[in-house]
């Protein structure tokens, strides 16, 4: 049973097209498979039907996205017998707001989608998480399935469930946790993607080797050109990924502990995308590059961690084209007072102390509670006037 009490297929017993990587994402009733491999999105159709039986499809994306891949999703959908119609948002960060997730909640209601009913967020992360949040709170609670598309979106915004769009005062403040039923990343897809995309979303890969596996940081550092290329590279970097992030989501769901780790280079790259006004000034991708380059930079600071591996770090996304210093940031940004004014409206921030991922070298980040602000501001603003002098 799901939360809006339809019953549903095991995630387990799902017929998938051949040379598919399954997932599986271990949350007791809600659990659910990531399912990775070219041409899956040809067979969304069978294997939302056979995980949703009977439901009719809600299909979130954007223009963009709907121009590439829409026709291939509706066509699945209406060979497998399922009813559908889509609800198509600019592209862009700027769609995670509140006036399009109220247009998205309106079409959803008015289209007459039931509780039992699934939304299909066919996109990237702006996509997947306003979809995932529409779909967590129309009639309390409606089926999802997330169909990524995005390398960013495949490796981690599909998985584990945050959903929920931007303010003024910050990244994601407002949403809800609400696990899709299934996710569905045809690696075909990425073809149409931009390669700027394509970099930023590969921050996201490399923050799983810095997290917790120095292995797959070696690996990616000798094989980052083949992922970029595509092919067996891609699909492996993908699915270690998701295997990454789903062992950690199945420990710690709603980020209560070990979560929090997902979120290495955040603190300062959400910050860095408020300031620039969640537009294309600055990506998701490309402010966690420079975040978690900082965050390394910081752990030097605080003695934490040695400066080769920071170096270490900082060459590596340098050398696939990604930005690693606040000075790249095209535009004027605020004083350090002025980012440590965002930094205070981190969701990590508890009892009015700031935590952050530090780390004590590639593959060693950890949880640190109680950063003192003073620490963080004047290492912020000798990285602004850094960038200033250059
Ligand atoms: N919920 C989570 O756990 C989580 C995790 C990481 C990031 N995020 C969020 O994800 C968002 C960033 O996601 P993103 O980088 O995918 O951005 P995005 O959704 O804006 O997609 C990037 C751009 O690529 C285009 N695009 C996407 N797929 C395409 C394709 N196959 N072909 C052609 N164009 C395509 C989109 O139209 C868009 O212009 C941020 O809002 C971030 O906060 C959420
Ligand atoms: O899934 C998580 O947990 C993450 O932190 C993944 C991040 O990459 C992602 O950007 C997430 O949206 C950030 O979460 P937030 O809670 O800091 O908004
Ligand atoms: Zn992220």
């Amino acid at each position: 049973m799901t939360a809006s009490g339809t019953p549903v297929t095991s995630a387990s017993d799902m017929a998938e097209p051949a040379d598919t990587v399954r997932v599986p994402v271990a949350l007791g009733e809600r659990s659910y498979d990531i399912l990775i491999g070219r041409g899956v999105l040809g067979e969304a159709g069978a294997l939302i039907a056979r995980r949703i039986p009977g439901c009719r499809a809600a299909i979130v994306t954007d223009s963009t996205v709907g121009r590439h891949h829409l026709e291939t999703l509706e066509s699945s959908l209406a060979e497998a017998g399922i009813d559908c119609s889509a609800i198509v948002v600019s592209p862009g960060e700027g769609s995670k707001n509140f006036a399009t997730f109220e247009q998205v909640v309106d079409a959803v209601i008015a289209g007459r989608f039931e509780r039992g009913d699934a939304i299909v967020a066919l996109g990237g992360g702006v996509v997947g998480d306003l979809a995932g949040f529409v779909a967590g709170v129309v009639r309390r609670g409606m089926h999802f399935v997330q169909i990524p598309t995005s390398l960013l979106a495949q490796v981690d915004s599909s998985v584990g469930g945050k959903t929920g769009i931007n303010v003024s005062h910050g990244k994601n403040l407002v949403g809800v946790f609400h696990q899709p039923d299934l996710v569905l990343a045809d690696t075909g897809v990425l073809d149409t993607l931009s390669e700027r995309h394509f970099r930023a979303g590969y921050a996201e890969v490399v923050k799983y080797g810095l997290i917790n596996d120095a292995d797959f940081f070696v690996w990616l550092e000798e094989n980052w050109r083949d992922v970029f290329a595509g092919g067996p590279a891609r699909t492996h970097a993908i699915a270690t990924s998701c295997r990454s992030k789903a062992a950690i989501v199945a420990r710690d769901e709603r980020e209560s502990g070990e979560r929090a780790l997902l979120n290495l280079g955040h603190t300062f790259g959400h910050a860095l995308e408020a300031a620039t006004g969640y537009g294309d000034r600055l990506v998701h991708g490309e402010a966690i590059s420079i975040g978690m380059v900082l965050a390394h930079d910081f752990s030097v600071r605080m003695n934490l961690a040695s400066k080769d591996d920071a170096d270490r770090v900082r060459a590596h996304f340098a050398g696939v084209g990604l930005p690693t210093t606040l000075a790249e940031i095209p535009g004027d940004l605020p004083d350090a007072d002025g980012l440590m004014t965002l930094i205070s409206q981190d969701k990590k921030v508890s009892r009015g102390s700031l935590t952050f991922i530090l780390t004590h070298g590639i593959g060693k980040a950890f949880i640190a509670k109680d950063v003192v602000p003073d620490a963080v501001r004047d290492f912020l603003a000798e990285a602004k006037a850094a960038g200033a002098r250059t």
